[in-house]
């Protein structure tokens, strides 16, 4: 017999919206470029958002049933995290899947297989963030891992860890280093805004940027026409 829990931490609600309030490439460069998700992980709907707790699950390749599992057991606000080999060739959730998940108030998935019924998953608008599209059905046979370390996109992902994922891609936050870096996430959107001002108001990206000097100690010399 196999035992597993669905017992872990999760971050605050506070803290989870604060990080939700900044963009994926922003809390991937404010926790030092660390935690992106395999670009090949995109949303079904460039409009589609998430930001939550991981609730981790291993599926073995072309089989749901520990998917099936996980949105039976995840709560409100959670993110489903599947790993299932990065398997492209499998459709291992649709419309019918995300109107379970939609009423239990999840707030996404993320996977590295491929899922299906795109076009009712974007009328539906519950974000799906995956590997790709295929019309392949599952079966619903092998029991595995629920609520464990997996990896996912190439990144090690903690049921609790926080995923946020956006039109630009998913990253994720250590649990433990949310608060800290919501923080960085936040200095680097004024630092950001700051430049863009600065823009707007004439001023040119040689100076802001210090092209002149840094080209120069890098040996590049341009001689304008
Ligand atoms: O039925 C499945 O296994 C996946 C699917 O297409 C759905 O959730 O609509
Ligand atoms: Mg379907």
């Amino acid at each position: 017999m196999i035992r597993v829990s669905t017992k872990f931490d999760r971050p605050a609600p506070e803290l989870v919206e604060r990080l939700g309030s900044y963009s994926s490439a922003t809390i991937h460069e404010a926790q030092g470029r660390l935690g992106a998700l395999d670009s090949s992980i995109k949303p079904v709907d460039h409009r589609m958002s998430l930001c939550g707790p991981a609730f981790t699950v291993r599926c073995a390749p072309r089989d749901n049933l520990m998917l099936q599992t996980a949105i039976a057991y995840a709560r409100p606000g959670d993110v489903v995290v599947v790993s299932a080999g990065a398997y492209r060739e499998a459709g291992s959730f649709g419309d019918v899947l995300a109107n379970a998940c939609r009423a239990k108030g999840l707030a996404g998935l993320v996977t590295d297989t491929g899922v299906r019924d795109t076009e009712d998953l974007r009328a539906l608008g519950f974000p799906v963030f995956s590997r790709g599209v295929c019309i392949k059905g599952t079966v619903k046979e092998t029991v595995g891992p629920l609520c464990e370390p997996i990896t996912v996109g190439g990144e090690l992902v903690r049921p609790g860890d926080v995923i946020r994922a956006d039109a630009d891609g998913v990253v994720v936050v250590r649990r433990e280093d949310a608060a800290e870096v919501a923080a960085a996430s936040r200095e680097r959107v004024e630092v950001e805004a700051g430049y863009i001002a600065a823009y707007r108001a004439g001023r040119s990206v040689a100076e802001l940027c210090g092209l002149t000097p840094l080209l120069a100690a890098k040996g590049l010399v341009i001689d304008e026409e």
